[in-house]
């Protein structure tokens, strides 16, 4: 990591990192995290479609402002979390040239798929939309270094999905190699580093009612406690749907998601000096809106 953190030791030192409170809202598909997410908003109750796209709220608990993001806990949407709790995002910008031969191609082609996520032709607006997670004004600013961007190609990449393990100083050995792979491919190619958003908090739902899923809810779980992007964030657990009869209890759920020595603590606790991350689960139902304020304000004391 003494790569990244000397990175942000820098943007820190030059006044260029600044902070945006932001909530994951994360969970399997049919948790309840839209309803939530609109139930905070304006207290009102909708129907929704499953969500397809990451969408955003601007919200207010208490005193503290928060961005929401609610994710979409399908298994396509669920590989786009990781893009919102990434520290950094290494990305190339390249124009392909004019005249690539077809072996370049392929290679070009092969190198798309190994970063998995390949945005062609970024300059249009639709595509705009899909590197949302990286400032807008980041991106312009770099248009605007290289104003040719008019009728040609841009090849966007976005290293970071394509390592199963987050350790970001290889990602930077990766991206040199690449850097030099496609550079006889371009007519210009641009490296850029971005810093990802901090994550302040991440709400995790849990169907309590749908115990057949209790498993897959916790492999996702697991996966994200143990991810070092998210260390230290706090994780409030929300039990959702215990207006449901027979909806597990709240020692049940605890159990099932391997939680029950892992809790931090209900009320204050000061966890400030322990290098604990605090987690905690709250029953709760959305549609009766009952519990999930009680999980808010237990989580806001740890957002500075
Ligand atoms: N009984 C009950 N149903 C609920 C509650 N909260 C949400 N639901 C229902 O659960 C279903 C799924 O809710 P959504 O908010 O769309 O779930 P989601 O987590 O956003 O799902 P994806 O968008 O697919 O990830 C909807 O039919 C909701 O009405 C609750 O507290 N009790
Ligand atoms: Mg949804």
């Amino acid at each position: 990591m003494f790569l990244v953190d000397w990175f942000y030791g820098i943007l820190a030192s030059l006044g260029l990192w600044q902070k945006e409170a932001k909530i994951l809202f994360l969970g399997l598909d049919n948790a309840g995290k839209t309803t939530l997410l609109h139930m905070l908003k304006d207290e009102r109750l909708v129907q929704h479609q499953p969500t397809q796209y990451p969408t955003s709220e601007e919200l207010s608990i208490g005193k503290i402002k928060f961005k929401a993001f609610d994710l979409g806990g399908h298994q396509i949407a669920r590989r786009v979390w990781k893009d919102y709790y990434a520290k950094i995002f290494i990305v190339f910008l390249f124009r392909k040239m004019a005249k690539c031969s077809p072996c370049s191609c392929i290679a070009l082609r092969l190198c798309s798929l190994l970063l998995i996520d390949f945005h062609e032709d970024f300059s249009k607006a639709d595509n705009a939309k899909s590197i949302e997670m990286i400032d807008p004004h980041m991106i312009n600013s770099l248009k605007q270094h290289f104003p040719d961007t008019t009728g040609c190609t841009w090849h966007f990449y976005c290293m970071l999905r394509m390592l199963p393990f987050s350790h970001f100083d290889f990602v930077i050995i990766v991206a040199c190699y690449m850097l030099w792979a496609v550079w006889s491919l371009s007519e210009y190619l641009v490296l850029c580093v971005f810093p990802g958003f901090q994550v302040d908090a991440v709400v995790y739902l849990v169907d309590a009612y749908d115990k057949e899923r209790f498993a897959e809810s916790k492999k996702e779980l697991d996966a994200l406690l143990s991810d070092e992007s998210l260390a230290n964030v706090p994780f409030l657990i929300l039990g959702n749907k215990i207006d449901i009869p027979y909806a597990a209890s709240e020692d049940e759920l605890r159990y099932h998601l391997g939680l029950s020595n892992f809790t931090t603590g209900k009320g204050k606790v000061n966890l400030a000096d322990s290098n604990v991350r605090p987690l905690e689960v709250f029953m709760c139902s959305i549609v009766r809106k009952m519990g999930y304020g009680d999980g808010f304000k237990w989580m806001s004391q740890y957002i500075n």
